[in-house]
């Protein structure tokens, strides 16, 4: 891992993993290829977003791919080992331990798959985790969860996965930790399934969009999203 200058601030931690084995909930509906480049259009417009938010101590990106990384750097992003590619949860609790040992006062997980997030989503949310252990935005339509902050960095262990925003929010408050949900209309549109692909939400999402109009996946077409999931307990 390359060195991050300590500073009592929140760092950004967007977990990756392999490009190649990325949006495997696509392949219905786009080549391996295509998934690859939908990946890498949403992780840039991801970092591009990240780096254009002053308030942010640092960008921290964990992944086992090279190219990945590669990516990262374009953006000044630290990189950290995903050594062993044993899941989303996995990953990030490494990298809340890589940046608590940076002297970090808080983390801010953010998947690569949510390029429509904005800089002054992510402003919000740094203001929340500055007065609370626990922040979560919950995913717009699935359940899940797409930005998560811990103050301190390893306050809580993550358990992404099915209904993760349940169970994150269920976590915390069992735990006692001061939590603040946080709705967010860009940076709550996750792409996991292909009706992701056709609805719109504000927000840049320059890579991605420009990549979905080049493939033809830009059009909204009569189809429904997935089922609506409530966001209290
Ligand atoms: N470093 C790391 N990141 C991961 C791992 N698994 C998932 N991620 C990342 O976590 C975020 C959310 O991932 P998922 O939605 O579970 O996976 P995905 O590739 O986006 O989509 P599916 O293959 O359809 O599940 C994305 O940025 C992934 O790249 C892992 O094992 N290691
Ligand atoms: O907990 C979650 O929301 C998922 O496991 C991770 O994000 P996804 O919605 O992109 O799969």
């Amino acid at each position: 891992m390359a060195t991050i200058a300590a500073a009592s601030k929140i760092c950004a931690l967007v977990p990756v993993k392999r490009l190649g084995w990325a949006k495997s909930r696509l392949a219905p509906h786009l080549t391996t290829g295509e998934r690859n480049c939908l990946a890498e259009a949403m992780l840039r417009d991801v970092l591009d977003v990240l780096s254009k938010v002053p308030q942010l101590g640092g960008i921290a990106v964990i992944t086992s791919d090279t190219a990945v990384a590669s990516i990262a750097n374009d953006y000044n992003a630290v990189v950290i080992d995903d050594l062993d590619d044993a899941g989303i949860n996995n990953a990030v609790r490494r990298g809340q331990r890589a940046l608590a040992a940076e002297g970090y006062a808080g983390v801010l997980v953010i998947p690569g798959d949510i390029p429509f997030l904005s800089a002054q989503e992510i402003e919000l949310a740094l203001s929340a985790l500055a007065d609370c252990n626990v922040v979560i935005t919950p995913a717009n339509r699935d359940g899940g969860t797409n930005l998560l902050g811990f103050s301190p960095p390893h306050v809580m262990d993550p358990s992404f996965g099915l209904h993760s925003f349940r169970r994150h929010l269920a976590i915390a408050r069992a735990m006692g930790l001061e939590v603040v949900v946080l709705p967010l209309e860009g940076a709550g549109h996750d792409i996991d399934v292909p009706a992701d692909l056709w609805s719109d939400t504000d927000g840049p999402a320059i890579q991605t969009r420009r990549l979905l109009a080049r493939l033809g996946k830009d059009v909204p077409p009569a189809c429904p999203g997935p089922t609506q999931e409530p966001l209290s307990p």
